[in-house]
């Protein structure tokens, strides 16, 4: 049954997620959000992911590249698992009437209460987000006890959703996240990046002088980012991967790590270059993701107005 309203023994409402569309999703995204939003859409009731083309503004583009990395994006986290049956699929710019403003400072200062928005806007319970969301997630945290202090409870206090990998660390510099804007070609896995780009990418990987493998991600990032997105992709635990590495110097470790990655995303790499040819079906989910959201929202949108006192 799906209409599970605990997900690890919390009591789950609205789950509300969202991700910029810089094209094809990394590994950072992958891991730290959009594996658990496959999850969370079979277990809650009430999904909503969406497309954050106005937080996208904040580094200024070009219209034509926007509209084909909302597209890119679309089909990348279809071709996950994310399921338009399962969850409210829709694009940000859709849901809001006001136009951010593009030119940089302005949008990143109201960055963060965009984000407080949209996630209030659904009166959203739970938000799956990787450890860098977290201090936005905060102010939106603040925003809801504010309003309820004020106007009387509303707004539920929105929890982040963590995934086991909450940080996964550029492959040049562990001391960083991994990152699309990193100027290191080499420092981020794309989902679709071919086998050989994966082997390369790894082969580089930064890791230290040390040829054992072990997990002790303060003394040894690098090698522990390895053996944590081993982790991941394979499902299994620390505990495990490090057993099957035992004996494994760290150069053909990295091999064994991007061989994980290569088989984990092989079959989503097909399902991403599928669904881009099929441009009309990407624009529709998009649609009819948006009307149902409009749907959610109206009433509460409404509600917040009464409350405030504009009607
Ligand atoms: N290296 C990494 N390791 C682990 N997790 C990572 C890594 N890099 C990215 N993530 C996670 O991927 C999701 C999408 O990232 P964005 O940068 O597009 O994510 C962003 O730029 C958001 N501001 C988009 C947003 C706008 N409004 C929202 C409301 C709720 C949730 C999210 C949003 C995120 O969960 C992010 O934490």
């Amino acid at each position: 049954m799906k209409l599970i309203r605990k997900w690890r023994n919390m009591v789950v409402d609205r789950i509300f997620s969202g991700i910029q569309p810089t094209g094809t999703p990394h590994l950072g995204n992958y891991l730290g959000a959009i594996q658990n939003w496959v999850n969370l859409q079979e277990e809650c009731s009430s999904v909503l992911y969406s497309i954050m083309d106005m937080h996208s503004l904040t580094m200024p583009k070009e219209p034509a590249v926007l509209r084909q990395n909302i597209l890119d994006t679309t089909a990348a986290i279809l071709a996950c698992g994310i399921d338009p049956k399962k969850c409210f699929l829709f694009r940000q710019s859709l849901m809001k009437r006001a136009s951010q403003n593009s030119e940089g400072t302005v949008g990143l200062l109201t960055y963060p209460v965009l984000q407080a928005a949209d996630i209030l806007l659904y009166k959203s319970t739970h938000v799956p987000v990787g450890e860098d969301q977290v201090l936005h997630l905060e102010l939106a945290q603040d925003i809801a006890q504010h309003f309820n202090k004020k106007y009387g409870e509303f707004f539920p206090v929105p929890k982040a959703i963590l995934s086991t990998t909450k940080k996964i660390k550029s492959l040049r510099d562990p001391a960083v996240k991994m990152s699309k804007s990193d100027p290191q070609k080499l420092a981020t896995v794309s989902i679709a990046d071919s086998p050989d780009e994966i082997v390369l990418k790894f082969r580089k990987a930064v890791t230290d002088f040390t040829s054992e493998v072990t997990y002790d991600p303060a003394s040894r990032p690098g090698v522990s980012n390895l053996v944590s997105i081993h982790a991941a992709v394979t499902g299994l635990s620390i505990k495990e991967v490090l057993h099957q590495a035992t004996g494994l110097d760290t150069a053909h470790y990295k091999m064994v790590v991007a061989e994980s990655v290569i088989q984990k995303f092989a079959p989503i790499r097909n399902e991403i270059k599928k669904l881009q040819e099929d441009k009309s079906y990407l624009i529709k989910v998009l649609e009819d993701g948006a009307e149902k959201a409009k749907e959610l929202a109206a009433p509460i949108y409404q509600e917040i107005r009464r409350l405030v006192g504009f009607q």
